[in-house]
């Protein structure tokens, strides 16, 4: 069986790879030629631990190919997957662009039978309205040509895109008919997975509400993070406490400094925005949003509390991308906190492993440091914004000696209070008493 992954970002490049790791022989399209011509170079177009390697392996061996022709790559294949992006618009709603514009394109020149899989995250309904474009496109052409059309969500993580996507907990498949299920049932037989069939509309909302769950947990920790302070209770014995229910689980009880990436932001705005069209209000996600909407802000003013005035104060900043594992900067709470210092005249030094490039280009004028102690040298307090291993790891004994006062404002609650405080540091968490 060959196939198609229509759209080489994260999760198109991603799963082409581990489709290829199956045995599948994978053609990726995109439009961004550029992108093509690297990906056939072995060059990624994003920062995947591990992921390159493998990359190489299958463009040699001919497993994998990238082109932006998608009318040839159709004859060859038999399933194409659709894996292009879905951004939020100016209101919040998911902007459907680009997989309408893949429809268009399936439809015009489609020649036989093929399954049309949805892997984007799409609204409730999409995948009836892409089916619709691509039937009238055939129509125009005066064809009668059958097709299904499936909507199968991804699940992976950034930072573990490539264990999420060979080894998936689960794969939740939304089709109409029997063809389609025996054929994505044969497409998924050498993956040990949970495997969910149903309507497309109900995989559609399996995964909107999937990521808002999640984002629910996240804000719900750090909203209780600022009542623990108050309480003079520590967020991470509670959050430790509450995971021991296996009902409750540990996962996504990490209080911090809020969810940023490509995707809980949009998506649990797009459910938002689907929410109020159809008239139903959900309260419940919109305070998950105004939760981390602020989040970044309640802990700054702790900062700047705690400093007096952030005024001329050297700051560094460590961690810039929205997880460890990553170069994404998308709603990352780093670009908020600069946002801030610099309305507050701070001086700041950034460093990330992978990020910086990334924050360059929206803020080109602070400084961007090539080593952490080359961030924190003469600095009146540190900030830790993502949980960088390498971070963690810092040398904080000796760190202390490059800084002009050993305070850490640990975003990410990623440092062990009692040992930071043993090591003569001043030391904040999220939700945890200061030492
Ligand atoms: N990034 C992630 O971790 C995850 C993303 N998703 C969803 O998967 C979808 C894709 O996300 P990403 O990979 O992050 O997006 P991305 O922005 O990294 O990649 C999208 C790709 O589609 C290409 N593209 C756009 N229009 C095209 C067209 N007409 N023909 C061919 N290629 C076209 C773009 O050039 C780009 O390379 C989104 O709906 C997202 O919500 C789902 C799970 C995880
Ligand atoms: O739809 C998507 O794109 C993906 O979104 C998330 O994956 P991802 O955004 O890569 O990263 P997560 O590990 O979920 O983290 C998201 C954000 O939440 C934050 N987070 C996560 C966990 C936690 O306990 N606390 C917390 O603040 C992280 O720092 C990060 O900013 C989901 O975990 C994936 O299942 C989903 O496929």
């Amino acid at each position: 069986m060959k196939v198609a992954v229509i759209g080489t970002g994260y999760v198109g490049t991603t799963t082409s790879i581990a489709f290829a790791s199956q045995g599948y022989k994978v053609i990726g399209i995109d439009n961004d030629e550029e992108k093509i011509k690297r990906l056939n170079q072995s060059k990624l177009p994003f920062y995947e631990e591990g992921l390159d390697g493998i990359l190489q392996k299958y463009i040699l061996d001919g497993t994998l190919s990238f082109t932006s022709n998608l009318e040839e790559s159709m004859e060859q294949c038999d399933i194409l997957f659709v894996t292009v992006g879905t951004p939020a618009s100016q209101d919040g709603s998911a902007d459907l662009s680009s997989v309408i514009e893949v429809a268009r394109q399936i439809g015009s020149v489609m020649k036989d039978y093929k399954v049309i899989v949805i892997k984007s995250t799409v609204p409730i309904g999409t995948g009836a309205k892409l089916k619709n474009i691509i039937q009238s496109e055939l129509k125009k052409r005066q064809l009668d040509i059958s097709f299904d059309l499936v909507s199968n969500p991804e699940f992976l993580r950034q930072g573990k895109a490539l264990h999420d996507a060979v080894y998936p907990e689960r794969i939740v498949i939304g089709c109409e008919t029997d063809k389609a299920r025996e054929i994505m049932e044969e497409f998924y037989k050498n993956v040990k997975s949970k495997l969910l069939f149903t309507t497309v509309r109900d995989a559609e909302m399996i995964k909107y509400a999937s990521n808002a769950f999640l984002a629910t947990k996240i804000s719900f920790i750090n909203e209780l993070a600022r009542i623990c302070e108050k309480t003079e209770t520590n967020i991470v014995q509670v959050a430790k406490g509450m995971g021991m229910d296996s009902r409750i689980n540990p996962q996504f009880l990490q209080a911090g400094l809020g969810f940023g990436g490509s995707c809980f932001p949009k998506d649990t705005k797009a459910l938002l925005a689907l929410a109020s069209e159809k008239e139903t209000p959900m309260n419940i996600l919109k305070a998950v949003l105004h939760v981390n909407q602020t989040q970044t802000d309640w802990f700054m003013e702790k900062v700047k509390k705690t400093l007096n005035s952030l005024s001329g104060k050297r700051i560094a900043i460590l961690g810039l991308t929205f997880k460890p594992q990553t170069d994404d900067i998308r709603e990352a709470p780093s670009l908020k906190i600069i946002n801030y210092l610099i309305k507050h005249k701070a001086h700041m030094a950034a460093y990330d492993p992978q990020g910086t490039e990334n924050v360059k280009k929206i803020y080109p004028d602070i400084r961007y440091a090539t080593t952490p102690l080359e961030a924190m040298a003469g600095a009146d307090a540190v900030l830790i914004v993502t949980e960088w291993k390498e971070i963690i790891d810092i040398d904080w004994k000796n760190a202390k000696r490059v800084l002009s006062q050993p305070i850490v404002f640990d975003g990410r609650n990623a440092l062990d209070s009692a040992i930071m405080s043993k090591l003569g540091y001043y030391y904040m968490g999220v939700g945890i008493l200061k030492s």
